[in-house]
C-alpha cells in the first residue's frame, strides 16, 4: 500500500518562524489562512483591494497588497483561481519572491500546463486537499481533517519535501492523511475526479433523476428530496464505511436495485466515455479549451450557468430548505 503519512510522521517545526503568504481569501485561502494561524504558524494574506480584503481583515489576518505580502514570505501560497493565476503571479509574484523561498499551489493545473513557469532560484511544491475549502476549515475546526496530495515540482533548498508536508500538517491533512503524488498526477486525476464523477457526473446524475420523475408527473418536491436531499445521507454512510455500510443500512429491495438497476444507468458506455473526458485531459486539449473560454470572457460558461440557475430544482431546493433549518447554513450566503 501507499505510504500514507500522518501528524505523527511530520516535523511540525520546519515551519516555525517561517512567514506564510496566502494569496487569496476564497474557498481554499480561508481556510489555509485560518488553520495554518490556528496550527501556530505566522500567515500574511496576500490580496487586491475587494469583499475577501475586507474579510481577511475582519478575521484578524495581516492584508497587503499581493506583491508585498510575497516579498518578506518565506512560503507563497497562490489560492487565486487557477484562471488568475498566471496574470497574477507574472505582474505581483514572480519578481517579489525572495530566493529560496517555497512557491507553492493547491492544484497542478498552472504548472503542470506551462500557465506559469516558476522561477529556477526557488522551491515549487503543491499540498491539494482532496475536499472542498469550507469543509477543509471545518472538519478542521471538529478536530478532523481533509485528506491531501503533496508533491514536488523543484527543489533548490533540499527542505521542499519537509515544507510541504508540514504545511499539509497545518492545514490539518495530517488527521486524515497525507500521500506523496506528482503535479502531473494530481492535476490529472483532480480534473478527471471534479468532471466525471464528484461534480459534472453527480449533477447530471441528480438533473437526470429529478427530471424523469418530473417529467412523468411526479411532484419536484418529492423528486427533490428523492434525488438530491438524501444523496447526502446515502453518502455519508459512505464515507463513514464504505459501499458495503451504506448497503448495510439501506433495505434489500435497495440494494437489489443497485446490483441490477445501476449499471443499466452508469455502464460500459459511461466508462468509455469517462475514458475521453481523461484523454482530453491528459492530452491538454481541456486545458487549452478552459484558456481560450476565459479568454473570450466566459460566454458559454455564463450561458450555462445562467440555465443551470434557473433549472426547476434551483427553486424547489431553495423553498424547502428554507424549512429545515437544521440543514445548515449555505457556504455562499
Ligand atoms: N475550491 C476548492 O475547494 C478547491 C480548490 N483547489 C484549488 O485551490 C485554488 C484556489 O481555488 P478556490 O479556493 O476555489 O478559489 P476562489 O475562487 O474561492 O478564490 C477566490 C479568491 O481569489 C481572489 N482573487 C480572484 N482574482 C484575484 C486577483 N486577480 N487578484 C487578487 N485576488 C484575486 C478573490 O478575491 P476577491 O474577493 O477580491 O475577488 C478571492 O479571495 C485553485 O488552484 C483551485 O484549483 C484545490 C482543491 C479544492
Ligand atoms: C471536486 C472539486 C475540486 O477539485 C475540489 C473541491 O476538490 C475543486 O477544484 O474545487
Ligand atoms: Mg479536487
Ligand atoms: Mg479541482
Amino acid at each position: 500500500m501507499t505510504k500514507v503519512f500522518y501528524d505523527k510522521d511530520l516535523d511540525q517545526a520546519v515551519l516555525n518562524g517561517k512567514k506564510i503568504a496566502i494569496i487569496g481569501y476564497g474557498s481554499q485561502g480561508h481556510a489555509h489562512a485560518q488553520n495554518l494561524r490556528e496550527s501556530g504558524y505566522e500567515v500574511v494574506v496576500g490580496l487586491r483591494e475587494g469583499k475577501s480584503f475586507d474579510k481577511a481583515k475582519e478575521d484578524g489576518f495581516e492584508v497587503k497588497a499581493v506583491a508585498e505580502a510575497v516579498k518578506d514570505a518565506d512560503v507563497t501560497m497562490i489560492l487565486l483561481p487557477d484562471e488568475h493565476q498566471a496574470k497574477v503571479y507574472n505582474e505581483s509574484i514572480k519578481d517579489n519572491m525572495k530566493p529560496n523561498s517555497a512557491l507553492a499551489f493547491a492544484h497542478g493545473f498552472n504548472v503542470h500546463f506551462s500557465q506559469i513557469v516558476p522561477r529556477e532560484d526557488v522551491d515549487v511544491f503543491l499540498v491539494a486537499p482532496k475536499g472542498p475549502g469550507h469543509l477543509v476549515r471545518r472538519t478542521y475546526e471538529e478536530g478532523a481533517g481533509v485528506p491531501a496530495l503533496y508533491g514536488i515540482f523543484q527543489d533548490v533548498t533540499g527542505e521542499a519535501t519537509q515544507v510541504a508536508m508540514s504545511y499539509a500538517g497545518g492545514i490539518g491533512a495530517g488527521r486524515a492523511g497525507i500521500l506523496q503524488t506528482s503535479f502531473q498526477e494530481e492535476t490529472e486525476t483532480d480534473l478527471f475526479g471534479e468532471q466525471a464523477v464528484l461534480c459534472g457526473g453527480m449533477t447530471s446524475l441528480v438533473k437526470a433523476g429529478f427530471e424523469t420523475l418530473t417529467d412523468a408527473g411526479y411532484q419536484p418536491e418529492v423528486a427533490y428530496f428523492e434525488c438530491l436531499h438524501e444523496l447526502k445521507l446515502i453518502v455519508d454512510l459512505m464515507y463513514e464505511g464504505g459501499l458495503e455500510n451504506m448497503r448495510y443500512s439501506i433495505s434489500d429491495t435497495a440494494q437489489w436495485g443497485d446490483f441490477v438497476s445501476g449499471p443499466r444507468v452508469v455502464n460500459e458506455d459511461t466508462k468509455a466515455r469517462m475514458k475521453d473526458i481523461l484523454t482530453e485531459i491528459q492530452d491538454g486539449s481541456f486545458a487549452k479549451d478552459w484558456v481560450l473560454e476565459n479568454q473570450a470572457g466566459r460566454p458559454r460558461y455564463n450561458a450555462i450557468n445562467n440555465r443551470e440557475y434557473n433549472h426547476p430544482i434551483t427553486q424547489v431546493g431553495k423553498d424547502l430548505r428554507e424549512l429545515m433549518p437544521f440543514v445548515g447554513e449555505a457556504v455562499n450566503k
